[in-house]
């Protein structure tokens, strides 16, 4: 995956033309990402900060805890392809299914796709969403799985199995929140059709520009420019889109600027056009106004408590100020980067800041906030995901979607909260499911620093029933935890 993606960046400078992904079969036109940040990312990223203070040097976390780290990381990084087994034969797991690929019906070159990327059996949001997605007429459906779960390549199955390659205009619309994530599903795809060269795709990004219809079958990227393309431009035509996707779907219904896209795009699909909503994540609300806007969807929910996964164990460090947040992550550096790690601000302030007083003090880290451009965010990503940065500081814009298998720890520095300061549960979620990425064990840390932030904690505790532990290696009962 991370080859085609940095063969992306490193061709950014070839401007404004479709260029074939010599990866696979698939030709997918390539974005030419040479401008400022996609504004809707950005959007995720929330006030400001007045942190400045310079930390001081003394011992917040001991050694005994440090070491305790360091155990459940490598634990993570332990898991085999064995263990995986396992858990899909576990009827309680996510991951779980009673089906091979082969009952699914798929086309033989997306089977011998998905083979080819090492899926051997379905996880059980695929094995329930494929039988709707690709059953005839086609049927609309709301879907909720947990994070790390395989929603990808669920609905990339779909998109790819209701191509019709004779006709050479865009028929499947996916719409992602952030540039980073529509790169993603595109290199999904890319594996997924590895064997069916005639299907091709175009990225609608910021900084990627056309001048003419297009041919390509499916269009992915994020609503403003997706708008762009259908109703200014008009350089296809949406009354003929046969699928449309909203992946994040619960994001991109909730938040305003994405609502008004999303909605305007929904209203000109043609009555037949198939419908696919994918999350992690919905709000009642949320999901009453998707229920509304497809009234005749199937919907595939989970419980409360089935919501977040048992195989990402959750912490906190309870530190007096901001100052032994600070400390507290200087002092796990060394555990931290035995896996790797990703941290959340919640603002870009505070992860710049952050991210150079680490550095200053010999730390190597790598910042990926909205304060980057989209050529330097892709950049960020890769060298992370091929692990030559240990350590991601940044925001909000990479809490949803973003599949990096290593990442055995997260630590949400502040904890998340809207605009209103309460605990957003749904970004927490979102944060921590960046870890334990297919049945893999995780570690979430949260630094608590004040009672607001302890109370916030609390909730997101209570919201999802799952315990968020002190760490502390004098605890019997969290290691025992650990090892289970
Ligand atoms: N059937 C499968 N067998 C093995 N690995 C799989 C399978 N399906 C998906 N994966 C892998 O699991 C990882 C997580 O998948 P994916 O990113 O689709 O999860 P997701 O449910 O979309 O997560 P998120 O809610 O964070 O967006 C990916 O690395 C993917 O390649």
């Amino acid at each position: 995956m991370a080859s085609a993606v940095s063969s992306w960046v490193e061709k950014t400078n070839e401007q404004e033309q479709t260029l074939v992904n010599e990866v696979s079969g698939l030709s997918i036109a390539q974005p030419d990402s040479k401008r400022k940040e996609e504004s809707t990312s950005a959007a995720q990223e929330v006030g400001e900060t007045t942190e400045t203070e310079k930390p001081q040097n003394e011992e917040e976390i001991t050694v005994a805890e440090r070491s305790l780290l360091q155990k459940i990381i490598r634990k993570g990084l332990m898991d085999t392809k064995a263990q995986l087994e396992v858990k899909q034969k576990d009827p309680t797991s996510p991951l779980y299914s009673a089906k091979s690929f082969e009952d699914l019906n798929l086309r033989p070159e997306l089977l011998k796709g998905v083979y080819a990327m090492g899926f051997n059996t379905p996880s059980r949001i695929q094995e329930s969403a494929l039988p709707i997605l690709l059953g005839n007429p086609p049927q609309n459906l709301i879907a909720q799985s947990q994070s790390g779960t395989g929603k990808t390549a669920a609905f990339v199955l779909a998109m790819l199995s209701r191509v019709d390659s004779n006709l050479n205009y865009p028929q499947i619309l996916c719409l992602s929140p952030t540039y980073e994530l529509a790169v993603q599903t595109g290199e999904v795809i890319s594996q997924m059709g590895q064997f069916c060269p005639e299907i091709q795709v175009v990225f609608a990004v910021r900084g990627y520009d056309i001048n003419e219809k297009l041919s390509a079958h499916i269009i992915i990227g994020t609503p403003g420019k997706i708008i762009d393309w259908a109703f200014r431009h008009k350089f296809f035509d949406v009354s003929k889109i046969r699928v449309f996707v909203l992946d994040e779907a619960d994001v991109m219904i909730a938040t305003q600027g994405y609502q008004d896209l999303s909605i305007k795009l929904h209203r000109k699909l043609p009555p037949n056009c198939q419908k696919m909503l994918f999350s992690a994540t919905y709000e009642e609300n949320v999901m009453r106004f998707a229920e509304k806007l497809i009234p005749d969807a199937t919907i595939l929910r989970l419980k409360r408590e089935e919501e977040s996964l048992d195989n990402i164990k959750q912490f906190y460090i309870e530190c007096k100020d901001s100052n032994e947040k600070y400390r507290a992550i200087a002092n796990i550096y060394g555990a931290i980067t035995i896996g790797q790690a990703m941290i959340f601000c919640q603002t870009r302030n505070t992860a710049s800041w952050l991210s150079s007083q680490l550095t200053k003090d010999g730390h190597a880290v790598a910042l990926l906030s909205g304060d980057l451009t989209v050529d330097q965010r892709i950049a960020v990503l890769n060298r992370f995901r091929e692990a030559q940065e240990r350590i991601l500081i940044t925001t909000n814009v990479m809490a949803r979607g973003i599949d990096v298998e290593q990442v055995t720890l997260v630590v949400n520095y502040d904890l998340p909260v809207d605009m209103n300061k309460r605990p957003d549960c749904e970004t927490y979620l979102h944060r921590i499911g960046r870890t334990g990425r297919f049945g893999k064990a995780g570690i979430a840390i949260n630094l608590v620093d004040s009672s607001r932030s302890m109370n916030v904690l609390r909730q997101i505790e209570q919201h999802f029933g799952k315990p968020i532990l002190k760490l502390d290696a004098e605890n019997v009962a969290e290691l025992e935890q650990l090892e289970s």
